[in-house]
């Protein structure tokens, strides 16, 4: 632990996120090479309210203006005094010293909450965009991610853009203004004075660099661990049952310990060497201001300056330093929210699924003849996963996919609802390229009965309805039946109304396969892609199972990913695969016929279960 907290002190420029691959090794597209690329792209947000951020930068301008009057009308009101006028001009000088305080507060009051409107509103339409975004990107760039890492630039990410842009972005700006403006009036007033201000000036700017380069890449590390940390929570939260029934909860929180601490050492070291920063200003601001009040007072007792300019000065240098203070503290935060939006912006550089190309079309109605001719796919260049596999399938067919696990069956699935497109080799449906079709409307046209059927958080009705949002609850009901879903969802309790929690917990697999095929069945695709459960479900419940799907595949193009045999021999065709190659395809009597891979794996099935197969 004890190393571990003098790391940043070993390493000067810590190289957090440079030149970073994603874990398949492949650089993100566009990361944005400086600050500047990020800033601005940023302020391409801001932008679309400019006339608002104009408005609130005229009242910076204003109050800023206002605050540098003040210690310029107390100086003033104080050399009159002294020269003995208590009178008229003297309570002038007072009332407009409350007036401007006044007007002060009330323009600093009014900009902040047109900043908080702007910053929310900015906010608001990045996380949307960023969401919108994730939805557009390919499959594969999930597979390369884990859930709560995107989580994390959604929300966590975001948060810092957002907090920033509510407080610091006006601050930063009111303080170089007043910075500016302050340092014009000290000339102005006393140019001796403003350069014994100045002595403590290069300290500040070495100091302050000397921090923040050590902070810079701190902040941004503690952002990744952040989005690591979400990632390991997800993963570890939903990998419960599994966690479980191997005992690996310690593990698990070791693992959870140590990324945890991760975060705490960057943090740790973030805040605490960027904690230096208002001790290291307050002392040097100290220095000016004895430096001021004894040297000012030398030259008032030589009548070089009036009392008035020296306390005006006092004031100003504290004005002086307190912005300088503030862009310190500011720029942490500042920091923060810029390696939050590289984060952001990364993922917005990502390639999304190849643009359907502007002569793509919508298929509305399909018959459902697919073809493919000599395809090959890879998912990392080079290591081709299928080789050139061809076949055809008429409309209303069933196209049974078998092989040993990892044969390629579901790429092959994969590629025919365009998640990949080939790297060799072309597909048809109904003739025409599917490279050429829109995937929305290619995918409108399919239904997905998956081993893994996902269930949202909603009413069974809901959840069946999500084939087809428009259908009535006679229609859901109708599906259901066909499905032979009706008699089990009407046996429980509040029947299509009862609510199910996340992912169908609460129902049995088996139960969650027969609302798959109910809202397959309301969809109504011309084409289906099943892929059988493995799972040992009771038989009354794989009858109805089979009956229900019997009555989805009719007259709908269907491939089956087939895991027990018996289930297919009434396919049309059987294609048997073997690591990504085609070997066989016929029905189920001729491949019995030919003898094979297939007539070896009907009989290893009939083996390992007599009277099975
Ligand atoms: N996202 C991916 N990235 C890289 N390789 C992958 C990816 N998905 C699958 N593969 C590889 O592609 C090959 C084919 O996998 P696929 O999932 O298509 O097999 P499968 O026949 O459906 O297997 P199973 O019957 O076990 O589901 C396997 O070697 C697998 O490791």
């Amino acid at each position: 632990m004890f190393k571990a907290l003098l790391e940043p002190f070993r390493h000067r420029r810590p190289d957090f996120g440079a030149g970073e691959k994603t874990s398949a090794g492949r650089k993100p597209k566009a990361k944005p090479k400086n600050w500047s690329a990020t800033l601005a792209r940023i302020w391409s947000y801001l932008a679309k309210r400019k006339a608002k951020l104009a408005l609130v930068l005229l009242l910076v301008l204003i109050s800023t203006g206002l605050a540098l009057l003040g210690p310029y009308l107390i100086s003033r009101a104080v050399d009159h005094y002294l020269e003995g006028d208590g009178g008229r001009s003297w309570v002038i000088f007072l009332i407009t010293l409350a007036l401007v305080y006044l007007f002060t507060s009330l323009s600093t009051w009014l900009q902040n909450i047109w900043m908080i409107e702007i910053a929310q509103e900015t906010v608001l339409r990045m996380r949307t965009d960023l969401f919108a975004y994730l939805h557009r990107l390919p499959i594969s760039f999930f597979n390369r991610r884990q859930q709560g890492e995107i989580m994390s630039r959604l929300t966590n990410d975001i948060e810092n853009i957002s907090s920033t842009l509510n407080s610091s972005a006006i601050q930063i700006f009111s303080s170089v203004l007043t910075l500016a403006g302050t340092v014009g009036v000290m000339l102005w007033l006393s140019p001796l004075l403003t350069l014994l201000t100045f002595i403590v000036v290069p300290l500040m700017f070495l100091g302050m660099r000397w921090i923040t380069r050590r902070t810079g890449p701190l902040f941004k590390e503690r952002q990744r661990n952040v989005g690591e940390m979400n990632g390991y929570i997800e993963e570890t939260l939903s990998g419960q049952r599994v966690i479980k029934a191997f005992s690996q909860e310690e593990r698990v929180i070791s693992g959870f310990r140590e990324r945890n601490t991760r975060i705490m050492l960057s943090g740790y070291w973030a805040q605490a060497i960027s904690g230096f920063i208002p001790k290291l200003m307050n002392g040097l601001n100290n220095l000016s201001f004895a430096i001021v009040a004894g040297i000012g007072g030398l030259l008032a007792i030589r009548d070089i300056v009036t009392v008035g300019i020296i306390i005006a000065f006092v004031e100003y240098t504290r004005q002086f330093t307190r912005p300088l203070n503030d862009l310190a503290n500011q720029w942490n935060t500042l920091l923060s929210a810029i390696a939050g939006a590289e984060r952001v912006f990364e993922v917005m550089d990502e390639e999304t699924e190849a643009r359907d190309e502007g002569a793509a079309v919508s298929l509305n109605h399909v018959e459902g003849a697919v073809s493919f001719r000599d395809v090959s796919f890879s998912y990392d260049e080079g290591n081709d996963i299928l080789h050139n596999i061809s076949f055809e399938a008429k409309p209303g067919e069933m196209i049974a996919l078998v092989g040993p696990t990892g044969a390629g069956k579901t790429t092959l699935i994969g590629l025919l609802s365009r998640f990949y497109d080939p790297s060799k080799g072309s597909i048809t449906l109904d003739g025409r390229d599917l490279s050429s079709v829109r995937r929305e409307s290619l995918r409108s046209q399919m239904a997905f009965v998956l081993q893994d059927t996902f269930l949202f958080k909603g009413t069974i009705r809901d959840n069946i309805r999500y084939g087809r949002l428009d259908a009535t609850d006679a229609e859901v009901e109708e599906a259901a039946k066909l499905a032979n879903a009706h008699s089990f969802i009407m046996r429980m309790r509040g029947g299509y109304d009862r609510m199910l929690s996340v992912d169908g917990s609460g129902i049995s697999q088996g139960q969650k396969q027969l609302l798959a095929i109910a809202r397959a069945i309301l969809a109504d695709p011309a084409m289906l892609v099943l892929d059988e459960a493995t799972s040992s479900i009771d038989t009354v419940t794989e009858i109805k199972i089979q009956e229900g799907l019997q009555t989805l595949m009719k007259g709908r193009t269907s491939f089956v990913i087939a895991h027990r045999l018996g289930t297919i021999r009434a396919a049309d065709r059987i294609l048997v695969l073997q690591n990504g190659s085609l070997l066989q395809q016929g029905s189920h009597d001729e491949l019995m016929r030919q003898g094979g891979l297939y007539s070896e794996l009907v009989h290893g099935a009939r083996k390992a279960a007599p009277g099975g197969a």
